[in-house]
């Protein structure tokens, strides 16, 4: 399968809708993806196993900005400039600030009603025998905070660390993470870096290491976790119906990963405040807040017993 071999990193082009995508319908014939709630509500009571893909979107609601909204910067830097290891190696306290900021602004977000319908929805089917697995961009833990139980974190996780030294992997949910980082992180583009020494940045534990401690999330440029991807693959390959939610599907290989099972025939189902250009590929679409579509797309279906 061709997402294993795949890094992070790489971006689509942002298309906007109605520019390429509305010449190439019209050119393919493919029909315009439809928002018929009740036809999508008998399509979701049949399915058996449903995969759903989630993007910062979904997190949006909980207060936590996706990067467009945010204008892809912290400070002056693009995002996607800070999250990578030649960032990190050139300057480990920038990158620290901008993940302190992070992790402090998700410790305090509380899930939302799209990520309370999810995990309410996989409750709800798992004592039907049907199953509900979320394949996350998203490295927040609000899906777990939120109660689901079937996460696939593609892209890692804020709440965990690893050793540059040793390589060990913690969970690590203090606030804040270390002292010379309190107070720290303010977004502001006139505020300047805290050039904390890296001593005093966060060090691993583990009996007489004291290595520098690194996120443990994927950073652009670098191999997904492929024990994860073969989970990934697993759920792409056996679900019978896939939503989209909150995601601009704009980096890979989660960018592939709806096309995959669209390609099987299987419906996918999109959740986004906009349309994108690939959305005309997919089988229905529900323009709006997610924490507002979701939780009646995904509500107990007249014909569920339980
Ligand atoms: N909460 C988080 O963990 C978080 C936040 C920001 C970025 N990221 C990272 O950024 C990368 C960018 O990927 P992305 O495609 O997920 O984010 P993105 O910022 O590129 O796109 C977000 C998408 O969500 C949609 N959206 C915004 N608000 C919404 C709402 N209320 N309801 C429904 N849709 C809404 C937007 O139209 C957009 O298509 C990911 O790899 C992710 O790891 C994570
Ligand atoms: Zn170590």
């Amino acid at each position: 399968m061709i997402i294993r071999q795949l890094l992070r990193g790489v971006f689509l082009p942002p298309v906007e809708f109605g520019s390429r995508s509305a010449v190439l319908r019209a050119l393919s014939g493919m029909p315009h993806p439809k928002s018929d709630m009740t036809e999508f509500r008998e399509v979701f009571s049949k399915a058996k196993h449903v995969a759903i893909i989630t993007g910062a979107g979904v997190s949006a609601e909980s207060g936590l900005p996706t990067f467009r909204a945010a204008s892809g910067h912290w400070r002056k830097w693009k995002t996607q400039d800070l999250a990578t290891a030649q960032a990190f190696s050139r300057n480990p306290s920038r990158v620290w600030e901008f993940y302190h900021y992070w992790r402090e602004l998700a410790i305090r977000a509380e899930p939302s009603a799209a990520h309370r319908a999810i995990a309410e929805c996989e409750a709800r089917l798992s004592k039907q025998g049907r199953s509900v697995v979320i394949i996350t961009q998203n490295t927040d833990e609000l899906h777990r905070r939120a109660g689901s139980r079937h996460v696939l974190e593609i892209h890692g996780n804020l709440f965990r660390t690893r050793c540059l030294n040793c390589g060990d992997v913690e969970t690590n949910h203090q606030s804040p993470i270390c002292t010379a980082l309190k107070g720290k992180g303010d977004p502001d583009p006139s505020c300047s870096d805290a050039n904390i020494p890296v001593e005093d940045l966060p060090r691993c534990n583990q009996g007489g290491c004291d290595g520098l401690l690194r996120p443990d999330v994927i950073w652009f440029g670098e191999t997904l976790d492929s024990h994860v991807l073969t989970k990934v693959e697993k759920v792409l390959d056996a679900c019978d119906l896939c939503l989209l939610v909150g995601t601009a599907s704009v980096v890979f290989p989660a960018a592939l990963f709806a096309p995959q099972v669209a390609a099987r025939g299987v419906p996918v189902a999109e959740f986004n405040i906009r349309p994108r250009a690939a959305t005309s590929s997919s089988t229905y679409h529900f323009q709006g807040p997610c924490a507002t579509t979701l939780p009646n797309a995904l509500a107990r279906h007249e014909t569920e017993e339980i």
